[in-house]
């Protein structure tokens, strides 16, 4: 039974999180934000405490660790760890990407899980939360070794997936070439064409139109909406940007279409500023094609400069879009954006502000819109991509867009209401983890004890 004092109750669950968990940083930060924010959810509703409810919430239903031995092109075989870490299937089958980055450890993957369960929840279309991934590097690696990682990877992965059990997708270096691999791989195992069982695939076999671009869309569509809120809109306003991947490069694409001057972003090199307005097909050459650094984005272009001091946060701007990975938004770059007046800051990627920046910015009265709100167009397009796969229907590019731009302006409205209706309007961390908890919470109190 929940006791009387919502705040202590949750304090314990945090306690028990950091003794079960323990070394898990990111982990503990993505907990802490949401049970802050469910104490007055749980002391309007204490009947969503009954049960342990929330202890349950809190413990991954599943988590896999696995070996994925493979063979370089000289023929040396190495080793990575794989994870996959199936967090909540309240609300449907788990959902969510696939990340290769060589520093990836089970409290990372872990964060990123719990994270989507609310994410997932806001979005409505019935979809559950999980993530995982390699310590794999794929940096230099060529396209055959590619696909042997990831043969090899699925190799072990398949057993725990299904288009009704668990349905990754692809996140940081895992794009539309790794789905393939993967895919092809697991169609070989089941010796099924389950089309359901991946999302972001190829538009030719089963790919939804508009996910490459949904995230960004998505998380841009959202800023319009938080903008709208006072009477405002993008057009014409200065944004800047962290990364130069998969999120960035669509969010400048639609931040332009919407006529704001996107002057800014990043890579893990540095950052370019580019005062006239930055040359997107430039940037996608750079980046997609040639698969580049950002410093011969400055040596192409006349009037922008690279710099790999300092920040791109130090750049003025209006709108900030953090797109790049976890915690690179610290408390100094937020002061930063401050004093250089920013209005709005909305996250791209999961989790990139870290709780100090996300203070400052709070108390400077700056709209912040957290990640799993802002950038959930990208899960909603594959939800959506489901959908098609089951109908064996393909929607029209202008199609799939119009459904994220109504999904995002719904997490949107629901964020507001829920923040009002638990006693901080404009607190976007409040609204999108109440309205989120509130759907997950339901279905699992009808669920009974699982
Ligand atoms: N791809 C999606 O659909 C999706 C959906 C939701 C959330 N996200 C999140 O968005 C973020 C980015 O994902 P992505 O798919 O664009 O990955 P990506 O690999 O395509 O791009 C990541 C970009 O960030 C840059 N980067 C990495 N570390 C950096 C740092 N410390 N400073 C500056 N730049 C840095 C990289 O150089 C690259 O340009 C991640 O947090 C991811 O979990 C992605």
């Amino acid at each position: 039974m929940m006791s009387v004092d919502a705040s202590s109750r949750v304090e314990a669950v945090y306690a028990e999180v950091l003794r079960r968990n323990p070394g898990e940083p990111e982990f503990h930060q993505a907990v802490r934000e949401v049970l802050h924010s469910l104490e007055p959810v749980l002391r309007k509703c204490p009947q969503y405490a009954d049960a342990n409810l929330v202890e349950r919430l809190v413990e991954p239903e599943r988590q896999v660790i696995f070996r994925v031995p493979w063979t370089d092109d000289a023929g040396e075989v190495h080793v990575n760890r794989g994870y996959r870490v199936q967090f909540s299937s309240a609300l449907g089958p788990y959902k969510g990407g696939l990340r290769f980055v060589p520093q990836l450890s089970l409290g990372t993957v872990k964060f990123l899980a719990f994270e989507q369960i609310f994410k997932n929840a806001l979005t409505g279309l019935g979809i559950g939360a999980g993530k995982g991934g390699a310590d794999f590097d794929p940096k230099g690696r060529s396209d055959a070794e590619v696909m042997r990682f990831c043969q090899s990877f699925m190799t072990e992965l398949h057993r725990h997936l299904g288009e009704h059990t668990d349905v990754p997708a692809g996140d940081i270096n895992v794009g539309a070439r790794e789905i393939g691999y993967l895919f092809g791989q697991y169609k070989r195992l089941a010796n099924r064409y389950e089309a359901g069982v991946l999302t972001g695939k190829g538009i030719g076999w089963g790919g939804s139109h508009a996910r490459t671009e949904a995230t960004g869309y998505g998380t841009v569509h959202f800023v319009q909406e938080m903008l709208g809120t006072r009477g405002e809109e993008l057009d014409g306003l200065r944004v800047v940007l962290s990364g130069s991947g998969n999120v960035s490069l669509f969010a400048v694409e639609k931040a332009q279409a919407l006529g704001a001057q996107v002057v800014a972003c990043s890579d893990s090199s540095g950052y370019v500023v580019d005062e006239a307005g930055l040359d997107l097909d430039l940037l996608k050459e750079i980046k997609l094609e040639r698969r580049g650094r950002l410093d011969t984005y400055a040596e192409a272009r006349a009037g922008a400069r690279f710099s790999s001091r300092g920040s791109v946060y130090d750049v003025p701007c209006d709108v900030a879009l953090p797109c790049a990975t976890q915690n690179e938004l610290r408390e100094e770059h937020a002061l930063g954006l401050v004093k250089n007046g920013v209005k709005v800051v909305a996250e791209g990627a999961n989790m990139p502000c870290t709780p100090d920046a996300v203070a400052v910015l709070r108390e400077a009265g700056v709209r912040y819109g957290p990640g799993k709100a802002a950038n959930a167009g990208g899960v909603a397009t594959s939800a959506l991509e489901m959908r098609q796969n089951a109908a064996r229907e393909s929607w029209t590019f202008s199609e799939a867009e119009a459904r994220l731009a109504v999904v995002m302006r719904g997490i949107h409205a629901d964020c507001v209401t829920a923040a009002e209706e638990f006693g901080t309007p404009d607190d976007y961390v409040l609204g999108a983890n109440a309205a989120g908890f509130l759907r997950v919470a339901e279905a699992m109190r009808d669920q009974g004890v699982v």
